[in-house]
């Protein structure tokens, strides 16, 4: 189905740099499709080297008087940005389903949930309280106060591309900062529609700038100009590190958002019909491409058979099919590629002893593959060890607390985590013993602009939303103020 918009100017494939929207240098363009069926949703300016660093430059001229505004000054920009973006929800949905996959109910979702960091961090922005430290002598008096951290790189991934956008820039414009955006590749537009409502939203050019083009030729600027005071990414664990790499050479501050391997664990106490829905919805949202998605479901055995059961009957009752249509409840996965390693990730299980209990290619091909639920895992299978990012569901038995916990943290990443029990003991024990930034108890859905979102281990570092991710944007100063006796 053709992208019908109501506000069609907000499908933008130019770069937005200083407030400007330009084509790249060399007039290269990038195409971006729809994974549901491949169709071009058209073609994006492909910038490098040269526009990024005057993307930088356009931030940082812009920031003096960005800064120099009041917190409740930028709050009402913000909050315009807000309302623009609920008043465009639909074109914004449609416009994420047509680059991304996701069923429009969750694109919607996605957009209401952008929304709300620019609306939380509006407000947030006001209570970046500093401290007065009590004086180790008469004429002396010690207080701190907190500044934005500068220009701010922000890098963000494919499966959330307009979340992920706000989870950056909200905090970061909050605090006084300026920003330059590399959105990934396969799905721009969402982000230069953000950039369009920005600019109606009367944010000053150079505040945000939004690039995409040659990854290596942006990233590279983007790590190593020293302008660029912060790198702020969300994607795969091996470009975080690499980019940590990079940003050390000029000791930029970092926040990585990257891989994970989330255990959801079911107790023999749980209720059962609770963790089924909440296994499906941690699962199977935006088709299992979620950095937080429940990667390995590890069930106790007294209930490992009859969860099995009730969990492939919810499966059933998907809808995969393209994002557009009303009926589908879960869309393609991003690429044809990625629906070739998620049949990999089936073939390596199965040909070491897994069962197919459901799912598998689907009939429809391309990059579209069916909801999947393997029983009879062990620990050497690809999808007990690697981040799968697709619709497979592995079911691992356990015998004790103890054995759930230790599987659970046997892995480099630490991100997000579940599990399901009524056991108010068992539920601080394991709370306190799981190796992750985010704990779900009881609860499959853990994402909220107001709670901090981030990992530890190879997960990465720092926190995004909630008051924890403005401090995240900002530097602490000492003033140390003397001779107050004369
Ligand atoms: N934590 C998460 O939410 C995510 C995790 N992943 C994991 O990563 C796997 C691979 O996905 P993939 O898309 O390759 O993830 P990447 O980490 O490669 O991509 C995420 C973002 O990083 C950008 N990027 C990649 N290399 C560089 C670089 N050298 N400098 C600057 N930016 C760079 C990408 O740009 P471009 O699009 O131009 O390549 C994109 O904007 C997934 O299967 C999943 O396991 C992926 C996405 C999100
Ligand atoms: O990094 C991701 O995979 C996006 C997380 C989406 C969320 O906030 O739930």
């Amino acid at each position: 189905m053709p992208l019908t918009l109501k506000d069609s100017s907000l499908l933008k494939g130019q770069a937005y740099i200083n407030g400007q929207w330009i084509d790249a240098d060399s007039g290269a363009t990038l195409v971006v499709d729809n994974p549901a069926n491949g169709a071009v949703i058209g073609e994006v300016a492909r910038c490098g080297t040269a526009e990024t660093k005057r993307a930088i430059d356009a931030a940082e001229a812009a920031r003096p008087a960005w800064a120099a505004k009041s917190a409740k000054e930028r709050a009402q920009l913000m909050r315009n940005l807000y309302n623009l973006m609920m008043e465009n929800q639909e074109d914004l949905a449609k416009i994420l389903t047509a680059e991304q996959g996701k069923p429009l109910a969750e694109a919607r979702a996605e957009i209401a949930y952008s929304a709300s960091f620019l609306e939380w961090f509006a407000e947030e922005g006001k209570r970046l309280y500093g401290d007065v430290i009590p004086s180790t002598s008469p004429d002396k008096r010690f207080v701190v106060i907190k500044q934005g951290i500068g220009v701010v790189a922000c890098i963000t991934p494919w499966n959330f591309p307009s979340a992920m956008l706000t989870r950056k820039i909200a905090p970061a414009l909050a605090a006084g900062c300026t920003t330059v955006c590399k959105p990934a590749n396969s799905t721009p537009y969402s982000s230069f529609a953000i950039a369009v409502l920005a600019e109606r939203a009367g944010i000053p050019a150079g505040v945000i700038n939004i690039i995409a083009g040659v990854t290596n030729e942006i990233g590279d600027e983007l790590t190593s100009n020293p302008i660029v005071q912060k790198v702020t990414f969300t994607g795969s664990t091996p470009v975080g590190k690499h980019l940590m790499e990079q940003c050390a050479k000029t000791v930029k501050r970092t926040s990585m958002e990257l891989g994970g391997n989330a255990p959801f664990i079911v107790f023999d106490d749980a209720d059962l019909d609770a963790a089924v829905a909440g296994a499906m919805a941690s699962k199977y949202r935006n088709s299992g491409q979620t950095c937080v998605c429940a990667n390995r479901i590890l069930v106790q055995e007294g209930v490992y058979d009859a969860f099995a059961e009730k969990f492939a009957a919810e499966v059933a009752k998907l809808n995969v099919g393209d994002g557009s249509q009303a009926d589908t409840n879960m869309g393609p996965l991003i690429t044809e590629k990625a629906a070739n390693e998620a049949e990999k990730f089936v073939e390596d299980a199965v040909s070491k002893g897994a069962t197919l209990y459901a799912g598998g290619r689907h009939e429809l091909g391309g990059a579209f593959y069916k909801p999947t639920v393997l029983t009879n895992v062990s620990a050497d299978m690809r999808v007990a060890q690697e981040e799968i990012f697709g619709p497979i569901a592995p079911l691992i038995k356990f015998s004790t607390e103890q054995e759930a916990i230790d599987i659970a943290n046997d892995t480099e990443y630490g991100l997000a985590s579940y599990f399901y029990s009524r056991d108010i003991g068992r539920v601080w024990r394991v709370s306190a013993a799981l190796e992750c930034g985010i704990v779900g108890i009881n609860e499959g859905i853990i994402s909220t602009e107001v709670a901090p979102f981030g990992g530890v281990k190879e997960s990465g570092n720092g926190r995004e939303g909630s008051k924890y991710g403005l401090e995240d944007y900002t530097e602490i100063k000492y003033l140390c103020m003397g001779g107050l006796d004369k």
